[in-house]
């Protein structure tokens, strides 16, 4: 083994067994000295926007990038990571690694997800399917947004024998709801992630000054146009198909999955009646809600305020991790996100007790860059910088990560804006 080998000594392709993510890391080093080919997408965290705004469309790039108002909860999510400092252990054997961690009662290869993103046909024509075939490969579980411009089934067939969750918004329509949990069970998808911030979109400066909403034109509509239920009622009001009248559809649709009014906790009864596995309310940032997501009985939630993209002003999400889960204990589990964009970021968020972490914007703008090669490039690189951090801070597992790995500072100097 030598410094730059890591643990593994890292046999060039796509790890098949999800047991060598620290590999890559060599595999790159190799590509670029023996046959003289660099990484399509940089590895640099802090340049990855940058590249994928080149290389994107305007409106697409515009659509990611973007946050709610002035961006200030967008910064704050970033800040929160950057006031904690990793404290590392030496002389500790960490020569063998595992990235292992057990979600929900089930084992996952690492503890990342993909977060549910929505329209990413405006990113990328490789879209959601493309992404889903890159989580099988590397062991992550594909969470399918209810926003998606692939099907729930085309979703299902291209993350084949992979792990795949379905992300509910929740529309107030009890028909289609459970038409489209049927689905989701039915195709395999394993968890209900029920979001519960975004039933209306926020004031939104980047889309609203290109007055562009792309579900407003039948992108990211595929679930429902191709949902039976909502089919039949299209046809019954305007006595057309779907593809006949794409203009009322999409406003239709978009009035089942933003209705612009939210749920309250009674009708979580009606999901946990309808769906047979464990549900995560995503989106929780208040340490009440979290006891009454406790108190409603579903499995998990995820402490997440949407990437800044809901309600500007609102508290770095990191902010609340720590409260929120010695509030719920080991009653049920908490998965975190919003600001996660390096290897370190997922070890800071497990210290602090997140038991899984959702990766959203960096492999959107992998995609965005070069299709879902990128967005494979980004996840692998995150993957491997985990594997070679907890190397580094003397962690050799998963359960070993808490908070004395960590420390609280702020300088007025430190950086936290990716810009
Ligand atoms: C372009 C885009 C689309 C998104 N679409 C959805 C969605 O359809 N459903 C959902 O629950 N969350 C959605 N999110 C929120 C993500 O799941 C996640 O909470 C967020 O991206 C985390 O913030 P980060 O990417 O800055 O780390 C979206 C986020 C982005 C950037
Ligand atoms: O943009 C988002 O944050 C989001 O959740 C969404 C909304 C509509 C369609 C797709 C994604």
């Amino acid at each position: 083994m030598n410094a730059i080998q890591g643990t593994h000594s890292g046999e060039g392709s796509v790890p098949s067994h999800h047991d060598h993510y620290g590999a890559y890391q060599t595999e790159i080093y190799k590509k670029g000295m023996y046959e003289g080919i660099n990484p399509a997408v940089t590895t640099n965290p802090n340049k990855l926007e940058e590249q994928a705004k080149e290389a994107m469309n305007r409106r697409g790039y515009n659509y990611v990038g973007g946050g709610a108002g002035e961006g200030a909860t967008m910064d704050a999510n970033r800040l929160a990571f950057r006031t904690w400092k990793m404290v590392p252990r030496m002389l500790r054997d960490t020569t063998k690694r595992s990235l292992k961690t057990t979600i929900l009662g089930k084992e996952y290869p690492t503890p990342c997800l993909i977060a549910p993103i929505g329209v990413q046909q405006i990113f990328h024509e490789d879209k959601e399917v493309g992404v889903a075939s890159v989580a099988n490969e590397l062991g992550l579980p594909y969470i399918l947004s209810s926003a998606s411009s692939s099907t729930i089934e085309e979703v299902a067939e291209a993350n084949g024998d992979g792990h795949r969750w379905f992300q509910l918004y929740w529309p107030h329509d009890e028909a289609i709801t459970e038409s489209m949990l049927k689905r989701a069970k039915k195709a395999g998808y394993e968890v209900l992630v029920v979001t519960l911030d975004t039933w209306s979109l926020s004031w939104r400066p980047m889309d609203l000054d290109g007055a562009y909403v792309p579900f407003m034109k039948g992108i990211g509509d595929a679930i429902g146009f191709s949902d039976p239920v909502f089919r039949k009622q299209f046809k019954e009001k305007h006595g057309q198909e779907v593809e006949e009248n794409i203009h009322d559809a999409s406003l239709e649709w978009q009035g089942k999955v933003f209705p612009g009014a939210a749920h309250t906790w009674d009708e979580v009864r009606h999901l946990k009646d309808n769906w047979d596995g464990p549900i995560v309310l995503k989106g929780i940032q208040h340490v009440e809600d979290a006891k009454m997501a406790v108190e409603v009985g579903v499995q998990g939630i995820v402490c997440s305020n949407h990437g800044g993209r809901q309600l500007d002003g609102a508290i770095g999400s990191l902010e609340m991790l720590p409260e929120i889960v010695e509030a719920v204990g080991d009653k049920i589990d908490v998965l975190f996100d919003s600001g996660i964009r390096t290897g370190v970021d997922v070890i800071k968020a497990l210290c602090l007790g997140a038991k899984g972490v959702l990766i959203g914007r960096p492999w959107v703008y992998g995609l965005g860059a070069a299709g879902k090669e990128g967005a494979r490039e980004v996840l692998r690189g995150i993957l491997a910088d985990v594997d070679q951090s907890m190397g580094l801070a003397g962690i050799a597992s998963i359960k070993e990560c808490d908070e004395s790995m960590l420390r609280r500072t702020f300088y007025p100097g430190d950086r936290f804006s990716n810009k």
